[in-house]
């Protein structure tokens, strides 16, 4: 028999290795020259048994795995089932049926090989649970379903399931669904209308052709059905590289020109169930894409949206026309109203404040009562309130749970300097009124109001009073505002553009000089941003304390006095005087959570960089709000965000 073979093999074996051991001592003593000898000899015994090893597996398998071993049970019940079956044992191979050595072992023997060497990916754990787990050797796909052996302790069953087919097509379904690109050529209007024919051709064939040769590389199509409007449609495997490369067709098109003068943006919808349902995502997306400035990609899917770009600072485009056709709106659907509620954003400034009082002027001047629902305990715009209060109109300003009883199906709320649900004065307010008008100048993020009356959103603008200013302007009726409104819209307009040094477009200043034209002493205003000592020095104490990373300066404060707020936001303004200083983010406790307000001059977004942790704002300033967190735990966030932004830039730059 052969496996008698095996044993006389191993015995001679033995014997040629202990002559080999007896002989190593007197040779290496007497003539080292002739130990290569033993060398060679136990390399051939080495090689023997190798060879053994092998035979001998082979003829286990045959032994056992063959169906001429009649009396195993395992063999009786399972040899003959048609998928491939393997009982593993303390993680080896102890048996398997043909099918099993055709399909995944290629025909070779493995009894008594570790499982892990055949089957790397197998967890006995996975396979137990119904679903089994899903297994690929080679180009072959399995599904493998465990289960313990009768019989046998610790020894489990294997079954493997080939569904190449069905997971094949399945990958293809998934990576072949449908998915819809919107593009569109930001500020088309305002760049193309001063060109010649010839030049717009020229501008448009680079547009196009770099359009063409990127929805090329998908499986797609593009086509273009407005002068500025493109739409595509591709395949998810194709948004998939799209991701990845983070949009890179936005820098090819910016580098168009050196300014950045063309931009595109992109609204992305993939992964619903349908393409009209694609087509609707990506018409949302590109509508917030749009409204925070465009040169940017959003991408809606089932959870969310998600942003890519957005690194160059808006082109101004608003037209008057604009402007008087919604103060027309606006008139009437006050002049439709029982009563005008007029809100801020929580924790409300002098924007919030002074556009509210503007928009105030608007109802009076529509003849419809009108209130401005504030919280004067949480607010930054103290001293302004209080100018109001000693000028007698107090009766202006209401808390926001006691208009609650006032308000009728009828009731119009006007929300001001804030686009968002969750930062407004009072959700209880938002909540009951069936009709809203939103007037914002941020960028737009997730979690925006829905379905307004109306809206008169510019991203643009410096400020919500700079918006109000330019509706007050065109009210159809004789103009009555007063100095101290004319003061409030100033100190608004001064507060987002940091005193006229960012953000400020040609109607800024249209903006101020009608109101200077209507009284407002800029002097006054200046006084409103005074603080008192208590407040300058825990100001100075926080920038003493900032350090500067990447470029930006980081500061961190425990929780500040009752009524200091101000002293956050001031804090991070003083941070960017500082030479070298391309952004700053101060960071400060708050009952149990942190308060964030990051400022920058341009060079970074510091919106890009907050969002991530549940901010916003704008390129310029931005803040958050965390929760259940620690200074520390802040401060590693930031540092984290500012990383990814610092390498992203990079990259953008190498390329
Ligand atoms: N969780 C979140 N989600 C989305 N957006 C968020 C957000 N948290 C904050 N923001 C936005 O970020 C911007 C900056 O907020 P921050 O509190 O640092 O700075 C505020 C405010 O604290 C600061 N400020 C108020 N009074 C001030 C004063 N007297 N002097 C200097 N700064 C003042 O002026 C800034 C006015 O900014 P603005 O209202 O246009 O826009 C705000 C706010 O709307
Ligand atoms: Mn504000």
């Amino acid at each position: 028999m052969k496996h008698k073979d095996g044993l006389d093999i191993a015995a001679l074996l033995l014997l040629l290795l202990v002559a080999v051991a007896a002989m190593v001592v007197p040779v290496a003593l007497t003539q080292p020259a002739l130990l290569a000898v033993p060398a060679v000899l136990v390399l051939i015994a080495l090689c023997v048994v190798l060879y053994q090893r092998r035979r001998l597996r082979a003829f286990l398998a045959r032994q056992l795995c063959s169906t001429d071993f009649e009396n195993s049970r395992i063999q009786y019940s399972l040899a003959n089932l048609p998928i491939p079956t393997v009982l593993v044992n303390d993680g080896r191979i102890l048996w398997y049926n043909q099918y099993f050595r055709q399909d995944v072992l290629d025909d070779y023997d493995a009894v008594t090989r570790p499982v892990n060497r055949v089957l790397p990916e197998l967890d006995l754990a996975v396979c137990s649970r119904p679903h089994g787990q899903d297994l690929k050797v080679g180009e072959r796909r399995f599904t493998a379903y465990a289960g313990s052996a009768k019989g046998s302790r610790g020894a489990s069953l294997v079954y493997l399931i080939n569904d190449t087919l069905y997971k094949e097509t399945l990958d293809e379904y998934n990576e072949s669904r449908p998915a819809c690109l919107i593009i569109v050529i930001d500020s088309y209007d305002e760049l193309f209308d001063d060109m010649k024919d010839s030049e717009q051709a020229k501008e448009l064939e680079a547009i196009n052709s770099l359009l063409e040769e990127y929805i090329g590389r998908s499986t797609g199509f593009l086509r273009k059905v407005t002068n500025s409007r493109y739409i595509a449609v591709v395949e998810e495997r194709d948004v998939r590289w799209m991701l990845a490369e983070r949009f890179d067709i936005l820098d090819k098109v910016r580098a168009l020109h050196p300014g950045g003068l063309t931009t595109l943006s992109i609204g992305v919808g993939h992964g619903g169930k349908t393409l009209q349902e694609c087509h609707q995502m990506a018409r949302e997306s590109i509508d917030i894409a749009l409204g925070r400035g465009g040169d940017q990609a959003a991408v809606k899917t089932v959870d969310g949206f998600e942003f890519y770009g957005g690194i160059s600072h808006g082109v101004e485009k608003r037209s008057h026309v604009r402007s008087r056709i919604i103060a027309n709106a606006l008139c009437d659907l006050i002049k439709r109203s029982d009563s005008v509620i007029i809100m801020g954003h929580r924790m409300s400034d002098l924007d919030a404040v002074g556009s509210a009082i503007g928009v105030l002027r608007i109802c009076k001047m529509c003849d419809v009562p009108a209130v401005i629902a504030i919280n004067s305990e949480a607010t930054l715009a103290g001293p302004l309130l209080k100018t109001f209060l000693d000028a007698g109109e107090g009766h202006d300003f209401i808390a926001p749970d006691q208009t609650l009883d006032v308000i009728t199906p009828n009731t119009l709320l006007i929300v001001v300097d804030t686009y968002q649900k969750r930062l407004l004065e009072s959700q209880q307010i938002y909540e009951k009124c069936k009709r809203v008008v939103v007037i914002d100048h941020h960028r737009m993020a997730v979690g925006h109001i829905d379905n307004p009356t109306l809206i008169y959103h510019e991203p643009y603008a410096s400020s919500a009073s700079e918006l109000v200013c330019e509706l007050l302007q065109f009210m159809p009726k004789e103009n009555n505002i007063t100095p101290l409104e004319a003061q409030a819209l100033l100190a608004g307009i001064m507060l987002d553009t940091r005193s006229f040094a960012l953000h400020v477009g040609v109607r800024t200043f249209e903006a101020a000089a009608w109101l200077r034209s209507r009284g407002a002493q800029t002097a006054d205003t200046k006084l409103l941003f005074n603080t008192s000592k208590e407040e300058y020095e825990a100001r100075a104490h926080i920038v003493e304390a900032a350090y500067i990373y990447k470029g930006c300066a980081i500061a961190l404060s425990d929780e500040l006095e009752a009524g200091m707020n101000v002293v956050l936001p001031m804090a991070a303004n003083d941070l960017l005087t500082i030479n070298g200083v391309d952004a700053s983010f101060v960071a400060v406790a708050k009952n149990d959570g942190v308060n964030i307000s990051a400022r920058s001059m341009g060079a970074l977004n510091v919106q890009v960089i907050l969002e991530p942790l549940g901010g916003g704002g704008h390129l310029m300033m931005a803040g958050a709000q965390l929760q259940n967190c620690t200074l520390q735990d802040a401060e590693r966030r930031i540092r984290e965000q500012i990383d990814l932004y610092r390498a992203a830039q990079k990259e953008n730059t190498a390329r």
